[in-house]
């Protein structure tokens, strides 16, 4: 994205955001809550118009860009709508989309990809149970079951780990440390790094709209950093206009 603008109800959202993301890179997007990170990794996608600037896609704008398979896009949550009820082994299954065509429908490949990815998020024994009866931890860990069942090169996620209990951030984390490893390129939005801290190797901060720090991931300090630190602020509203938890992390240089 280059000097990214998004204008929603006559506000700029996002404004002169330049933000190159690299093959092999795990880019972790922070910032206190309204500050436009789910904004910016869905305009980056284009699921989001700009108002100006521009944003590519493998070198081409969104509209004109074909290979969607590339991209594993996890949204924030689960839109469930009234219709019919779907399992959580149908909803994984529909990250294998893209790869399919008319002439070739669902294989032993894609099964064994949805059958992978259900264990990769530990839900395999929920495979065949309708997706609404999940908690809500567990439907964003069906979201990302998803994203890895249609073996994407890029993963873009929106907080991930929003709801999702320590056990499976952990797994999540082990998850990204495979992708990595397999060279795969991670865009994530989180509130806090947590278990996904060592696997993160550049850290974006959004404030108001705008890239504040751009680099190496934001350090936690002090009591921030102990084993288990939960982190519940008190004055969540207040933070939110001083700027937020991440005025408790410590950037370095
Ligand atoms: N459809 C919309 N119309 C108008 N304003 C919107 C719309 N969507 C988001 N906003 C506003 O844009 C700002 C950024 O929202 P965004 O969801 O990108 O923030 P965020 O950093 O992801 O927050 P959170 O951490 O709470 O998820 C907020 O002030 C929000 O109210």
């Amino acid at each position: 994205m280059t000097g990214g603008r998004v204008t929603l109800d006559r506000r700029a959202i996002l404004d002169g955001v330049d933000l190159t993301v690299c093959p092999g890179e795990v880019v972790a997007i922070m910032g206190a809550n309204g500050s436009g990170k789910s904004t910016l990794v869905r305009a980056l996608l284009g699921l989001i118009p700009l108002s100006g600037g521009q944003t590519l896609v493998y070198g081409e704008p969104p509209a004109k860009f074909r290979d969607w398979r590339r991209i594993g896009y996890v949204p924030q949550r689960l839109a469930v709508g009234g219709g019919v009820p779907a399992t959580v082994r149908e909803i994984v299954a529909s990250g294998r989309i893209a790869r399919q065509s008319r002439l070739r429908r669902t294989g032993k490949d894609d099964r064994a990809a949805v059958t992978h990815a259900l264990a990769a998020v530990d839900l395999g024994d929920r495979a065949g149970d309708p997706v609404q009866s999940l908690s809500g931890g567990q439907q964003q860990r069906v979201l990302i079951a998803r994203a890895l069942a249609g073996e994407p090169d890029v993963f873009v996620m929106d907080e991930p780990t929003a709801g999702v209990d320590a056990e499976s951030q952990h797994l999540l984390a082990d998850t990204l440390g495979g992708l990595v490893r397999d060279g795969r390129t991670v865009v994530l939005v989180a509130h806090e790094l947590g278990p996904l801290e060592p696997v993160i190797t550049r850290g974006v901060l959004v404030r108001a709209g705008r890239i504040e720090h751009d680099g190496r991931p934001p350090q936690p300090e002090g009591e921030c950093a102990r084993p288990g630190h939960q982190h519940v602020h008190p004055h969540a509203e207040e933070e939110d206009a001083a700027g937020g938890p991440l005025t408790d992390l410590r950037v370095n240089p």
